[in-house]
């Protein structure tokens, strides 16, 4: 029998009794995910000043949101996502399917050619409730943010990218040995622990 995931009521019953919920909305994030990256980059060093970046499934926006502070006005936040994100301050917003042509010209054009020193990507697939059908799903999310990393970074650069443990994992982790000098897994402890969501942050890119 496939694994099924809560129930709707179950899940939102969860979400909003959560606590890095409740302290994202009285801090005034925009998502609990923010959480995630703040941990990731306390630990890592991850964004600094003047960083140009791309934040792929950045809706509602609360890594966006983030990473601007974090930049400053010498720095460039380009955030895309299917879903509308309600403008945020030193961000460009940007609306599509990442996994469309397109949407490569949108990103690359708002980045006026330059090459970009960081890609975020915790695109998540809408769930289905079956676990194997999410998990293909996030994986073809993570190749789709690889291949634009690939294309769009600059040597020494980094990637964070979301990935659901499970079949393609592995491979997943060996082609990015590939491509760069380090690569870890981080599992944020805003990252609720039955989730199979695990983060790869890669770093040091080389050509
Ligand atoms: C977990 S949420 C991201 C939360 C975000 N990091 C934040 O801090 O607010 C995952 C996002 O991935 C987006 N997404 C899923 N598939 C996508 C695709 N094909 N192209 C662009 N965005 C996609 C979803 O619309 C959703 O907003």
């Amino acid at each position: 029998m496939p694994k099924r995931r809560k129930s709707s009521a179950a899940w939102l019953r969860e979400h909003f009794s959560d606590p890095y919920v409740q302290r994202a909305k009285a801090e005034g994030w925009r998502s609990r995910a923010v959480y995630k990256l703040e941990e990731i980059d306390e630990r890592d060093r991850l964004l600094r000043p003047g960083l140009h970046l791309v934040d792929l499934g950045a809706a509602p926006g609360g890594w966006s949101q983030y990473a601007a502070r974090k930049v400053g006005p010498e720095g460039r936040v380009v955030a895309f996502d299917l879903l509308p994100i309600t403008p945020l301050p030193g961000v460009v917003c940007l609306q599509g399917d990442f996994r469309e042509r397109e949407a490569l010209d949108a990103v690359t054009d708002a980045l006026d050619g330059r090459a970009v020193d960081l890609v975020l990507s915790d695109m998540a697939p809408n769930t289905s409730g079956v676990e194997a059908v999410d998990q293909i799903r996030s994986l073809a999310l993570a190749e789709a943010a690889e291949a634009f990393a690939i294309h769009a970074l600059r040597p020494g650069g980094d990637f964070l990218v979301k990935l659901f443990q499970g079949p393609g994992f592995d491979d997943f982790v060996r082609r990015m040995r590939g491509h760069f000098g380090k690569v870890v897994v981080r599992k944020p402890k805003a990252s609720r622990e039955r989730s199979p969501e695990v983060y790869l942050l890669a770093r040091n890119y080389a050509l």
